[in-house]
């Protein structure tokens, strides 16, 4: 079965994210593909979902954010998506106050990482309120300046609103924070459709494609384990980690258990839990300038697959 490819639309309060959601479905119509919405929205009633056509399926996700209080809630939303509509894509519009790193944490469930192709993050910046942004508090500025460091696709929209001076200057000022990822000047979220379609963050085949894109900001990564594996084995591979690896979480099963744990990490700080019943064993990674064919390589040396080195 194909992949469901997921896009996350990242980007702060009214920078155009809805405007761009609406014109990336109707490319998606025009091309008569499968594709799904999820909404995320701080408040009780989302007022985007009404813009969106009566045929998407569409979930919502109200009253919190999906990187803090409603990450349960979205990974049964996800799943339900995927069960009923076998997607080609699903857009993740998040709030204005997401933070792209725990957005792909969320959406990254270790119980159907295998079902899902994380293309990246789209953000878009309100080109008025960037040159304004000095002037907000400094937790808002940082987090702008966040959604611009780890996006996959920048949109700098609302230039219609700018001199060419100033588009010039914010176009400078966005790729020295991210030089990586393309900026599209634009009004109204347009965008070409094949700028949206080439991204990925996802490891494919092995770690190859990651290892390529090392370098280009966030990348995620999904190992099976196909068997059980030692725990102090697994302890020393956490111990060699890379400093840019920011959260692992899956089902890990130890030589001598029963059943898998649930494993959570999070910039170093390791928990696991005992289940009570057997579990897809996969381990989803997050991390920034990874080398994942090395971690593909560890984790195989791990499950007994390739000879130890010294
Ligand atoms: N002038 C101008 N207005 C724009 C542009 N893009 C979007 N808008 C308007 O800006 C407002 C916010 O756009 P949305 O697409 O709803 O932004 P959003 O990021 O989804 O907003 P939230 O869901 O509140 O975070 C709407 O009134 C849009 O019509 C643009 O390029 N230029």
């Amino acid at each position: 079965m194909p992949k469901a490819e997921i896009y996350i639309l990242a980007g702060f309060l009214g920078t155009g994210k809805t405007t761009l959601l609406k014109e990336l479905l109707t490319t998606e119509h025009e091309e008569g593909r499968k594709v799904a919405v999820l909404m995320n929205e701080l408040g009780e009633i989302s007022i985007d979902s009404d813009e969106i056509d009566d045929t998407v399926p569409l979930k919502e996700l109200l009253g919190g954010c999906i990187c803090c209080t409603l990450q349960d809630k979205l990974e049964s939303q996800l799943q339900e998506i995927l069960k009923l509509y076998q997607p080609d894509a699903i857009y993740i519009e998040t709030t204005g106050a997401a933070h792209p790193v725990e957005v792909l944490d969320a959406v990254l469930s270790p119980l159907f990482a295998d079902l899902i192709e994380m293309k990246g993050i789209v953000t878009t910046v309100d080109g008025t309120l960037w040159k304004e942004r000095a002037a907000m508090p400094p937790q808002i500025q940082q987090l702008l300046l966040e959604q611009v460091r780890f996006a996959d696709l920048i949109v700098v929209n609302k230039t219609d609103m700018l001199s060419d001076f100033e588009q010039g200057k914010l176009c400078m000022e966005i790729q020295s924070l991210n030089a990586a990822a393309p900026c599209i000047l634009t009004s109204f979220s347009r965008i070409p459709a094949k700028k949206i379609r080439n991204l990925s963050v996802s490891a494919k085949e092995g770690a190859e494609a990651a290892h390529v894109h090392a370098g280009l900001g966030l990348s995620t990564f999904v190992y099976r384990f196909s068997a059980r594996v030692s725990q102090s084995g697994f302890e020393d591979f956490l111990r060699g980690l890379p400093d840019g690896m920011f959260r692992i979480k899956g089902y890990i099963h130890f030589s001598h258990a029963d059943y898998p744990d649930l494993f959570q990490y999070s910039y170093g700080t390791t928990l696991y839990m005992r289940e009570c019943m057997n579990l897809p064993l996969n381990l989803v990674f997050i991390g920034h300038e990874i080398d994942w064919k090395e971690i593909l390589q560890k984790l195989e040396q791990l499950e007994g697959r390739l000879p130890e080195q010294d």
